[in-house]
């Protein structure tokens, strides 16, 4: 028992041992038939590559050939457009050496523009090619770098075919190695289990206890044939495999058993050879898409070649209806020039015939007309031999005439120095005359001026007037004073409708004797608005005597110009509260003094007084406005200071007279006094005390001055004021005054009009000139 058991376990070692150490552990993972599969892969899948490999050759050698045709084509339609542009400049020189019809010109400036247009197309479609070869060749280039690589990934892989291969053939002896090995050990399995079967009858027969262990030898027995059996069906399984993996691939007929047996760097070339497989196929699709975009450029090149090949036609059929037009109207033309020249041959065969006639009528007349020529010659040499002796006949005139000129001139001109003469002397007696026109009026003149009533003077209460004149009477005045009435005589009066005008009319001599070398003076004199102003500087739509003198006198310098030459100079004084003040100055504010010229000349002179030369009336006009606002800045009530304050504007003219160079100076005093009630009277205090004391002072100097110059006396208190003493030079004696007494009508004013008055009439008694003044011994006598 024991025995069997013995032997079973051995046979089971045996056979369990053995297996291992023959199929050396590799019968445990057998797949032989993935291994298989993946090199029929490889093949197939080589093959396929190489198909498309050899698809895309041919495909890159169909588009170059497309390429070299469609640039041939291109190079054609290239040709043809430069032939049409030259065959349309020639046409064009044709045209231009042709008719110089309008509608040619049109149609060769269209052709010029037509050209132009297809010289544009030639160079889009030279810009195409060159794209087109640079597109092409950059991808040539590329697919061919691309062609090698994949040459040489079929190279490395077609190499790695055939290790495979070579593995395979191995593999096949190692299959039949094995296949033989495993017939072997069946048969002596067989013929052990012979044997043993044997000995198993043997031992039953010997022993019914080894009954056990020949069952479970039987077991074990069993348990190996089947895996004999499934070994069988395994092998059978693998040939079946192999049978159809040759009948699959060709290339492997040769293997015939079931591969049991894959190595590990089988499979890692497997994994390479298929990453490469991806590599290719992506490299493909590249390739197919530039393939794709270069289809779609040349669809756009041909669809370009078409357009310029449709516009060529397009030109062409224009082309053609321009000959046809351009023909049509040849033929039109040639019809009329032919029309024309006949009409003209007609036309100039008239004309000569006309010709003709009229040369026969010419004819005529040359015959009729000779004789005359003749007579006319005769006569024309007459006629020269006239104008000969004409000619000296009018020299002689002329020399007479000339003789005679020259003579009439210098007696012209004896005469003219005669005339110059009288005027000469004329306009000195006119001057001596004029000198005794106002010597004869008197050198102090008293002009009165009576003040209208305005308005409102008339609507109000004390309106009543007591002031009346004589009709008739152009000097008198009389008052009604205290129920006793009074007549001044003075030298005229103007009645309150008088005008400025008529005012400086008055005193207009007196004004130009200045440009004479007189010193004038001529002031306003009267109580607070009388009207001193409105007389002296008027206002801006009626001036008074102020502007009306200086453009009197600017228009007589202006018509004196070749005759004399004047320079005028101007200054404009304030006296307040016996203060001068300088109205052209910087600082009117500052105080100014009166004192002797240091020159000797026995003149006055105020240091620092501005003087400024005008050179035209408009410039002494701004003097003038510049001397009122100055006034008026430094003062707080304009219309009391200029009641209070005396202005005084002094004109000084020098003349030289530009024949003789004799030198004349003359001053003109314009003055516009303080008004001059008796508010001194009325028991004022303070500054109207002061201001009345001073205007007292003036006005009473200046009657004093008046008085003394009345009286003859060797002494005149000038320098009692400093009215009188700046006035000195122009009130002495030989100078002319002119006092303007204002006067106010009103019943209210009465006693200022009455003292006014009186002052007047006591001016009047002075006699400055040789002319004496009378005066009228009833008038009234002195306050
Ligand atoms: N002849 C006239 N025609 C029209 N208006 C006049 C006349 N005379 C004076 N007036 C007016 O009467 C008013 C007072 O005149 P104006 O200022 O000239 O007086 P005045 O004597 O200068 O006064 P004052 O001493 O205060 O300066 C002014 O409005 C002026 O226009």
């Amino acid at each position: 028992m024991y025995a069997i058991y013995s032997l079973l376990v051995y046979i089971f070692y045996t056979l369990f041992r053995k297996e291992p150490s023959q199929d050396d552990g590799q019968l445990l993972e057998p797949e032989p038939p993935q291994l298989v599969e993946s090199i029929s892969a490889l093949q197939g899948e080589r093959a396929r590559l190489a198909e498309e490999i050899q698809g895309l050759r041919q495909e890159l050698d169909e588009r170059e050939k497309d390429k070299q045709q469609l640039a041939g084509s291109f190079h054609l339609q290239i040709q043809e457009l430069k032939q049409q542009i030259e065959e349309r400049e020639d046409e064009l020189a044709r045209l231009r050496t042709g008719m110089g019809v309008t509608d040619s010109e049109k149609r060769i400036h269209n052709l010029t523009v037509e050209n132009e247009g297809l010289k544009q197309s030639l160079g889009v479609t030279q810009g195409l090619l060159q794209q087109l070869a640079a597109v092409s060749a950059q991808p040539s280039a590329l697919l061919a770098k691309e062609n090698e690589d994949l040459r040489g990934q079929v190279q490395r892989l077609e190499a790695s075919l055939q290790q495979k291969l070579a593995q395979l053939a191995q593999l096949e002896g190692q299959v039949d190695a094995l296949q033989w090995h495993k017939e072997e050990e069946a048969r002596q399995l067989d013929e052990r289990l012979c044997a043993l079967q044997q000995a198993l009858d043997a031992q039953l027969s010997r022993a019914p206890d080894v009954q056990v262990s020949w069952v479970w030898g039987r077991r074990v027995m069993h348990t190996h044939t089947q895996e004999a059996r499934q070994l069988d069906e395994r092998l059978c399984a693998l040939q079946q495999a192999l049978d159809a993996q040759l009948s699959r691939a060709p290339n492997v007929q040769y293997v015939t058993q079931t591969v049991e047996v894959e190595s590990p760097s089988t499979l890692r070339s497997l994994a390479e050879a298929e990453e490469r497989n991806r590599v290719l196929q992506e490299q493909l699709s590249s390739q197919g898409e530039r393939c794709q975009r270069l289809t779609e450029q040349l669809q756009g090149s041909e669809e370009v070649a078409a357009g310029l090949r449709h516009k060529i036609l397009a030109y062409e059929h224009e082309m053609a209806q321009l000959r046809e037009q351009l023909l049509r109207e040849i033929s039109h033309l040639e019809a009329q020039k032919e029309e024309a020249v006949k009409e003209a041959s007609e036309c100039s065969e008239q004309h000569l015939d006309q010709l003709r006639q009229q040369f026969a009528g010419v004819r005529q007349r040359l015959a009729v007309l000779q004789p005359l020529l003749r007579s006319i010659r005769t006569d024309y040499g007459s006629l020269r031999g006239q104008v000969r002796s004409f000619s000296d006949f009018y020299e002689a005139a002329l020399k007479e005439a000339r003789q005679q000129m020259c003579s009439a001139i210098s007696e012209v001109s004896e005469a003219n120095q005669d005339l110059r003469e009288k005027y000469q002397h004329e306009v000195l007696l006119r001057r001596k005359y004029h000198d005794q026109l106002v010597e004869l009026k008197g050198n102090i003149r008293v002009l009165c001026r009576l003040k209208p009533v305005t308005e409102a003077e008339q609507q109000a209460s004390e309106a009543s007037v007591a002031v009346s004149t004589e009709p008739g009477s152009e000097s008198s005045v009389t008052t009604s004073y205290k129920g006793k009435e009074r007549t001044f005589e003075l030298d005229k009066v103007f009645l309150p409708q008088a005008t400025q005008e008529e005012v400086f009319l008055e005193i207009e001599p007196l004004v130009l004797s200045c440009l004479n070398g007189y010193n004038v003076c001529i002031f306003a004199y009267g109580q607070t608005g009388s009207g001193k102003t409105y007389t002296m500087e008027g206002v801006p739509d009626d001036p008074g005597i102020n502007q009306r003198a200086l453009e009197v006198l600017y228009r007589e310098m202006e018509a004196k110009q070749g005759l004399c030459k004047y320079a005028v100079s101007l200054s404009l004084v304030e006296i307040y509260n016996e203060v001068i003040r300088d109205l052209l100055g910087k600082d009117p504010q500052e105080r100014l003094d009166i004192k002797l010229n240091p020159d000797g000349s026995g003149q006055l002179h105020v240091p620092g007084l501005t003087c400024v030369e005008v050179q035209g009336f408009r410039e002494i006009k701004k003097m003038l406005a510049l001397g009122k606002r100055n006034r008026a800045t430094h003062c707080t009530n304009m219309n009391e200071r200029s009641s209070r304050s005396h202005a005084l504007l002094t004109i000084t003219i020098t003349g030289t007279d530009l024949a003789t160079g004799t030198k004349t100076s003359g001053k003109l005093n314009l003055v516009d006094l303080a008004g001059s009630e008796r508010v001194w009277k009325s028991g004022a205090q303070g500054e109207r005390l002061k201001e009345a004391q001073s205007i007292n002072k003036s006005l009473l100097a200046l009657g004093e001055v008046i008085q003394a110059l009345r009286a003859k006396q060797p002494h005149v208190p000038f320098r009692n004021s400093k009215l009188t003493y700046l006035l000195q030079d122009s009130l002495g004696r030989g100078n002319k005054t002119v006092m303007m007494v204002q006067i106010s009508p009103l019943q209210r004013d009465v006693g200022e009009t009455v003292c006014s008055l009186k002052f007047a009439q006591r001016v009047c008694k002075v006699e400055l000139g040789p002319a004496a003044r009378r005066v009228d011994p009833s008038g009234p006598g002195e306050a």
